[in-house]
Order: C-alpha cells, then sequence, then structure tokens
C-alpha cells in the first residue's frame, strides 16, 4: 500500500515522543518559557520535536519538516539543554527493532539541537512536506489536561498521512466523551490512544504502547442525521477559539448539550472516533493565522474517518500557502452527511455580527 512506510515511521516516531512527554507530565518540572508570542514552550516540546525530527530524518533525509519550536533558547541556556538531553536519552522504545526503524538513539547534544532547528523548512505547494506538533495543546499539558503529539505529511500542500497520540484519551472508542474529560490528569493504565490515517485508505486506533506497533483498528465518525443530538468540542481556551460564537452556532442547530472542551488536536480524534461529532474553532482575533502543524494530521484523520473540514467562510484549507493556513480563518469540522448544514450556521452566525 501506498505511503505504508511513512505511517509506520510516524506512529513509532509519535510513539517514542510520548514517553518522553509522559515522562515530563509526570513530574513537577516542566521547564516552561515564555516564547516571543507569550506561548508557553517546556522541555516536553523541545525534546519530542527533537526525537520525532531525528526519526523523519532517519527514514526519509530527502523530506522537509515544519516544525513548531526551534533551538534558539536551548543555545542560550545550558541548564535547560541538559534536561532535555537526559529526557531524550531516555525515551527508547522497547522493541529493539521498532527502535531501529526510527534510527535508535540521538547520537549527540549538538545532533539533537540540529534535529529541533531541523523543523525550520517554510512550507508550501510542492513537495513532500511533514508538520510537526511536538506537543499540541501545551497549556492543556501544563494544566493537567488533554495534549497530543501530532505529526502529519503533506505532499503538494495535501495532508496525506496522519498520526497522532493522544496520552490522557482513553483507549476505549466507545467511551463516552463527558465534559470532564479535558481536565483530567490521569495518564494512567486505560489511557493513551494512537490515531493513524492515509489518504485513501482510512482511519484507525490502537493502545498507545512502548514497543512494537499495536493492531490498529478502523474508526469512523458517527453517522448523525440531526445536529440537534450532536456534541460539539472546543478548546478550552478562550482566546484560542470564540466560545461565544461556538455557542450561538450550537443554538443555531439546536443542540443542547454542554460543549465538551479539551486542549489539542484530541478533539479531532474524539470525533472521528464518534465520540463527538463536531470541532468548532471560530476564530477570536482577525489577525491570528492558523498553524499547519495545529490541523495538519488532525485533517487527514477526520476525512478519512468520514468527514469534512473548511473555514468559518466554508473554504477548504489550504496547507499549501507556507507554515501557516494565512488563507483561511478558524476551522469548523463535521460529518459529511451534516456539514452543510452546520457551514450554513456557521455563515448565519458571523453574517448577523456584522
Ligand atoms: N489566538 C489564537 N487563535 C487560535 N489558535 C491559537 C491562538 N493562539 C495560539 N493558538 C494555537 O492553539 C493551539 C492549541 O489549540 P487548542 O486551543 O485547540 O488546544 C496552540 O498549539 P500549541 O499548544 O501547540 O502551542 C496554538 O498554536
Ligand atoms: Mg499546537
Ligand atoms: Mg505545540
Ligand atoms: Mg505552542
Amino acid at each position: 500500500m501506498t505511503y505504508e512506510k511513512e505511517l509506520e515511521i510516524a506512529l513509532l516516531a509519535v510513539q517514542r515522543a510520548t514517553i518522553l512527554t509522559k515522562a515530563v507530565y509526570s513530574s513537577h518540572a516542566k521547564g516552561t518559557l515564555s516564547k516571543s508570542d507569550t506561548s508557553p514552550v517546556t522541555i516536553g516540546d523541545f525534546g519530542a520535536q527533537a526525537l520525532i525530527i531525528s526519526s523523519i530524518k532517519h527514514a526519509f533525509p530527502e523530506d522537509e519538516i515544519v516544525g513548531e519550536e526551534d533551538a534558539d533558547d536551548l543555545r542560550k541556556n545550558s541548564s535547560l539543554r541538559d534536561q532535555i538531553w537526559e529526557l531524550v536519552q531516555a525515551a527508547k522504545l522497547e522493541d529493539a527493532e521498532a527502535e531501529e526503524k526510527i534510527g535508535g538513539p540521538i547520537k549527540s547534544v549538538d545532533a539533537m539541537l540540529d534535529a529541533i532547528d531541523s523543523g525550520n523548512s517554510q512550507g508550501g505547494r510542492i513537495g513532500r512536506i511533514w508538520a510537526l506538533d511536538p506537543i499540541d495543546g501545551t497549556k492543556g499539558f501544563l494544566r493537567g489536561g488533554q495534549y497530543a503529539v501530532c505529526l502529519g505529511l503533506l505532499v503538494d500542500g495535501v495532508p496525506t498521512v496522519g498520526a497522532i497520540g493522544c496520552p490522557n484519551l482513553p483507549v476505549d472508542d466507545n467511551a463516552p466523551l463527558d465534559p470532564s474529560i479535558g481536565a483530567d490528569a490521569d495518564d494512567k493504565e486505560g489511557k493513551g490512544v494512537l490515531f493513524g490515517a492515509v489518504k485513501g485508505q482510512g482511519a484507525t486506533s490502537r493502545p498507545l504502547s512502548k514497543g512494537a506497533l499495536q493492531e490498529g483498528k478502523k474508526i469512523y465518525m458517527k453517522p448523525l442525521d440531526d445536529t440537534k443530538q450532536a456534541t460539539f468540542c472546543e478548546s478550552v481556551e478562550s482566546g484560542h477559539s470564540s466560545h461565544g460564537d461556538n455557542a450561538a452556532i450550537a443554538a443555531k442547530l439546536g443542540i443542547t448539550k454542554p460543549s465538551v472542551r479539551m486542549d489539542s488536536q484530541a478533539k479531532y480524534c474524539s470525533i472521528a472516533r464518534g465520540a463527538g461529532d463536531l470541532y468548532l474553532r471560530l476564530p477570536v482575533s482577525k489577525t491570528y493565522e492558523e498553524k499547519i502543524w495545529d490541523h495538519a494530521a488532525g485533517a487527514v484523520i477526520v476525512q478519512e474517518a468520514g468527514g469534512e473540514l473548511a473555514d468559518s467562510e466554508g473554504k477548504p484549507l489550504d496547507f499549501g500557502l507556507g507554515r501557516t493556513l494565512k488563507g483561511n480563518k478558524g476551522v469548523i469540522a463535521a460529518p459529511k452527511g451534516v456539514f452543510p448544514e452546520v457551514i450554513k450556521a456557521v455563515k448565519e452566525v458571523l453574517a448577523a455580527k456584522l
């Protein structure tokens, strides 16, 4: 099958990175820095980016990578760098063959910094470009909520392969999506899911393990003929997605259930396996450009599970314009059957604000 190796490497790379993020999650010292846009980044984000880029570079040395983080701060801060180096060395897959497929351990501190900085592609319309979010939902990660390790492959600007690790989601695809899920810090037994998809080949989930990949199970969005019954997912952070606009859209669709707020692309994964139905991300700011790494992997997984995505004007998402979705505003995702109705409600709510 096409992209079989890409999917396997992406899943293994994400799986190894979650060994590191889980170690950081359960420790008290998360080594948080504030970036130039005042958003947080932790030793978990840097370490996961190093491990995943080193995996991609081993298997596909010619490919470009758009990664969220860079190593500038670490080149200046040796204590943070040493902490990350220790974590990176400790994060190994328990299955030797699997670990070998993603290149084994990173060789040196310099190689680690170089790997982090290799996520500097400017993106674009042509060729193979990976979009990497080493920890999506960093604020959730720090708060003890949901977070996700996300890796997508764009081929000529089209999301084609997606892998997402969600250490704090329940393994059971049928577990009910109650509102408390966004605040559940317990990443113990029964938690941890690895989602994967290849364009045209469907989407799967499997338990996140520390060794060889477990067998994947096909996942599907819930067939929804009546939007009144829908559960919708939105960001915890009201600065990332307008809770007011999302609520107005839900009301227009006749939805009475409260929204499920959770951080990260765990929202995409949850609707893709039918635990929730709709994803609403109405823009808060007129100038913010959504980042491709926040959506690329989730987009393939949702599409392959039977969903459709667009922005708040109903335009398809364009991943070929660089590091951001600069041609789009906000993101909406829903099962194909109700998608036109959802987009109509979104447009009506936005038009009423003008
Ligand atoms: N003003 C804004 N509007 C929309 N998204 C924003 C934003 N500011 C930051 N973000 C993005 O929102 C992501 C988290 O999404 P969510 O709210 O769905 O959990 C962040 O990813 P990181 O946590 O990887 O930095 C960040 O890239
Ligand atoms: Mg993100
Ligand atoms: Mg991130
Ligand atoms: Mg970030």
